[in-house]
């Protein structure tokens, strides 16, 4: 497994918020976390990427246990995020936003660069342009792009279809669908439709738990569960 969470229990101020997570990612696919509002799922990503520190349990990624290290280091570990308001310098152009990002530089960042402008024609055509002016759809393809060149496996994504009109949404997962080939995605969404389409492994969070988990298939052939925890039939 590439990322593996045990029984993590995360508090915000004083209330327990994450009361025993446990989930796991496999290399090459996209795990899907559903949840009704305020489930946790934001949580459950900020834990991972240690800006919501866990109190107990374990967070593995490649083996490794990195439960406790500081935020800074996870992210040099490879793990790219993309928060739901997307983190973007709307004062900065695409080019300024990449030149930023892409401290090392490297060929295999430059080699990365090349392939999402390639995904995402736009970010190329907006090269010059202020972050802040791209449309909502531009603005999350930028965000993704940028915590993909950072990357080196795995990809947090949280509500990328968050306000985007449909045909966007539609657009946007099915770039996300095409990152499988090289990267790994753990993907919030709250739009079941477009997210059951392209993930293969789903897990459903209620209250700080993990109530269900398994194969897509499973979640698209249970219509009891999805209008149990998702109202959605
Ligand atoms: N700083 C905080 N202090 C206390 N409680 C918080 C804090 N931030 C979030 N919460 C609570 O934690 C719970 C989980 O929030 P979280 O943002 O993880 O949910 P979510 O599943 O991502 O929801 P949404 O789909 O609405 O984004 C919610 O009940 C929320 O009110």
């Amino acid at each position: 497994m590439m990322l593996q969470l045990d029984h993590i229990e995360t508090y915000l101020d004083q209330f327990h918020i994450l009361q025993g997570v446990s989930l796991s990612v496999q290399a090459g696919s996209i795990t899907v976390l559903f949840g009704r509002n305020g489930a946790g799922k934001t949580t459950t990503l900020r834990s991972i990427m240690g800006l919501a520190p866990i109190r107990h349990g374990q967070i593995r990624y490649l083996g490794e246990e990195i439960g406790h290290l500081p935020t800074y280091s996870i992210a040099r570990k490879g793990i790219g995020y993309v928060p739901e308001n997307q983190g973007i310098f709307h004062d900065f152009t695409v080019e300024e936003t990449f030149r930023l990002a892409m401290q090392k530089n490297d060929d295999e960042q430059k080699e990365k660069l090349a392939w999402m402008l390639d995904l995402f024609p736009d970010l190329g055509h907006y090269w010059k342009k202020k972050s802040g002016h791209l449309s909502g759809g531009q603005k999350q393809m930028l965000a993704i792009a940028r915590a993909y060149v950072n990357s080196n496996g795995l990809l947090l994504i949280d509500e990328p279809s968050k306000g985007l009109a449909p045909i966007m949404v539609e657009k946007l997962m099915f770039h996300i669908e095409s990152m499988k080939q090289k990267t790994t995605v753990l993907l919030v969404e709250q739009n079941f439709m477009m997210a059951s389409m392209i993930g293969e492994q789903y897990y459903l969070m209620d209250e700080g738990k993990i109530v269900r988990g398994g194969a897509m298939q499973e979640l698209k052939d249970d219509a009891d569960t999805r209008q149990k925890y998702l109202g959605i039939a």
